[in-house]
């Protein structure tokens, strides 16, 4: 078992993983396109030459980063995985020298255990408001912000 930085061919099994979940609407989708793009935010959770989950850290702001694209393969799940993959997030964050990490989430319950407080979405900045155009329940979200400030 291990957690490392995603590589180009893992990124067809990462798209994968998520969009099963967007498709019921359980997270946002991103597309091949956005994933390569992306790629050097993501982590992955390997197990038997298989991905087990994905999560990646975009850096916003000096002062913001976000966790986005969160999943864990179905019946892996409840095992620690997703909490594994949000620590180590969220210690890259630190590292990077960023205060502040944000998510925006169906399931803050989760999140909470991690040790993200809820955040009413408006006191997010405008910046984060630039990627949601893509999103297809814009402009009505009804996913929960929460936060996780480092201490100084
Ligand atoms: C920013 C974003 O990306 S939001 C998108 C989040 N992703 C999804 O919703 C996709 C579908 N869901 C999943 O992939 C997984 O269920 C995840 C990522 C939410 C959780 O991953 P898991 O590996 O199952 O979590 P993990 O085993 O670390 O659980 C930690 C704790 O949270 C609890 N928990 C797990 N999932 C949920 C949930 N959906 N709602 C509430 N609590 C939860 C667990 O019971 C556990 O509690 P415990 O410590 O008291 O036992």
């Amino acid at each position: 078992m291990k957690v490392r930085k995603a590589l180009v061919p893992d990124i067809k099994s990462i798209h994968k993983l998520i969009n099963e979940f967007a498709k019921k609407g359980e997270m946002l989708p991103r597309s091949l396109n956005e994933l390569y793009e992306n790629i050097r935010d993501f982590l992955v959770f390997e197990e038997d030459n298989e991905i087990k989950g994905v999560c990646a850290l975009h850096i916003l702001w000096e002062d913001l980063a976000e966790i986005r694209s969160l999943a864990v393969k179905r019946e892996s799940q409840k095992k620690g995985i997703g909490t594994i993959l949000v620590k180590k997030c969220l210690n890259e964050a630190k590292k990077l020298g960023v205060k502040r990490v944000f998510v925006l989430t169906y399931v803050p319950e989760f999140f909470k255990r991690a040790g993200f407080k809820e955040l009413d979405k408006s006191k997010l900045p405008q910046k984060i408001w630039g990627d949601c155009i893509r999103c297809p329940k814009f402009p009505e979200c009804d996913e929960v912000a929460l936060i996780y400030e480092f201490r100084e």
